[in-house]
């Protein structure tokens, strides 16, 4: 078997497995090569019993993990210049509880209900690249982007581990899960789907090799493999797309790219599976709820504790090459997408405005994102 599809066959379950164990409230054993680590608890999942796990497994008081990003967006990063890593800071309070972990990670709640002091912080005993990955791993697993940490002796990991029942990850793999799964991506089904605004739909769906997020492509018309073909690359957004929701473009973006294909000779409609700009859909109400107390768009996603936008077009590439086309004409108003999908191998040839009008309702939100984002009007 090649090295990536050994690599694939390793990394995708494991890490997948690490995401079951977060979403259902338990803790997981982060570790990383050549020693150090911790066992970690998704914030969102905090309990008093569940504090009470990490204290009695790890002999210590548990520390919070915020991305950098949530602890400038609650006041914590001007509070002190001691910032534990650039991109996550560990946040300890003598007596961690539930509430406190809500206060300070969950965007919902306000923050001054805690008394923030300068040795609250710690910048020291938490390695960096398990504080990364640690968040990371709650970043994948949709949740809130913000874990509890303590340190666990290294040579004594296999024995906790069974002791308590308890899955082990490696900070490595999890690193590399994104990129592996969308180069294990294989085509699993594809169905023809005549449709209201494109009568010769053809649904094709992939999926990696060893589970993980499915992606779908619309191959509208006939578009000619190995010649330009127009693309759209489409992020799921539930709230347009299905509900026709009228905050943002996306229902009037995803049905006027399929009907421009089917009456310009053909194209190819990616329907990527991330989610409010790869937060995922709680995540994204979250991010609404503030948005409705005053924060645009890009500032909400930094106070729920994620980057503006968390997406990545190496699914798309992939799925372009699986399909038969390496030139694309990109239809977008996001120079990050075509700066993305050239970084992964792909030509555009040439970006196609795709501008809807405002309806009144989003019309904020488009000029969000030319003034934030970079997107042409
Ligand atoms: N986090 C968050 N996501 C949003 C919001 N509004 C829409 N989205 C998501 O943004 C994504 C829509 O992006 P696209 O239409 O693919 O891309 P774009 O960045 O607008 O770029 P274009 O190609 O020019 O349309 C979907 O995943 C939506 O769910 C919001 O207010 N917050
Ligand atoms: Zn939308």
């Amino acid at each position: 078997m090649p090295a990536l599809e050994t690599n694939a066959a390793r990394i995708l379950p494991a890490v997948e497995r690490a995401i079951a164990e977060l979403r259902r409230g338990a803790a997981v054993i982060i570790q990383r090569g050549g020693g150090h680590a911790a066992l970690i608890q998704a914030s969102e999942t905090a309990s008093p019993q569940a504090l009470g796990n990490l204290r009695l497994i790890g002999n210590a008081e548990p520390c919070l993990l915020l991305t950098a990003r949530r602890a400038a967006a609650i006041g914590i990063k001007e509070a002190t210049p001691l910032i534990d890593t650039t991109e996550v800071i560990a946040f300890a309070l003598d007596d961690m509880s539930p509430d406190a972990v809500s206060y300070l990670a969950d965007p919902v709640h306000d923050p001054l209900g805690i008394n923030l002091r300068h040795d609250n912080f710690l910048t020291t005993d938490v390695p960096e690249v398990l504080a990364r990955n640690a968040v990371a791993l709650t970043k994948l697993s949709s949740l809130l982007p913000a874990a509890l940490f303590v340190n666990l002796p290294d040579d004594s990991c296999d024995q906790i581990a069974k002791e308590h029942n308890l899955l082990i990850v490696s900070a490595e793999d999890i690193a590399s899960y994104r990129s592996t799964a969308a180069y294990s991506l294989k085509k699993v089904a594809s169905a023809r789907i005549p449709l209201e605004v494109a009568e010769k739909t053809t649904v094709v769906a992939f999926r990696p090799r060893e589970g993980g997020v499915e992606h779908l492509a619309l191959v509208i018309g006939d578009p000619e493999a190995g010649k330009p073909v127009l693309v759209r690359l489409h992020s799921e957004c539930f709230t347009g797309d299905l509900l026709g929701s009228l905050r943002c473009d996306c229902g009037d973006q995803l049905r006027g790219a399929i009907k421009l294909m089917d009456e310009t000779g053909g194209g190819i409609l990616l329907y990527l599976s991330q989610e409010g700009r790869g937060i995922g859909l709680m995540n994204k109400l979250r991010a609404y709820e503030l948005q409705d107390r005053g924060a645009d768009t890009s500032d909400a996603n930094e106070l729920v504790g994620f980057d503006p936008d968390e997406r990545i077009y190496t699914p798309a590439a992939e799925m372009l090459r699986q399909l038969g086309f390496g030139e694309v004409r990109l239809l977008t108003n996001n120079p990050e997408k075509v700066t993305a999908l050239i970084e992964s191998g792909i030509e555009v040839i040439e970006t196609v405005p795709h501008h809807f009008p405002s309806n009144g309702h989003n019309d904020f939100y488009l000029k969000t994102k030319a003034r934030r984002f970079g997107h042409t009007l």
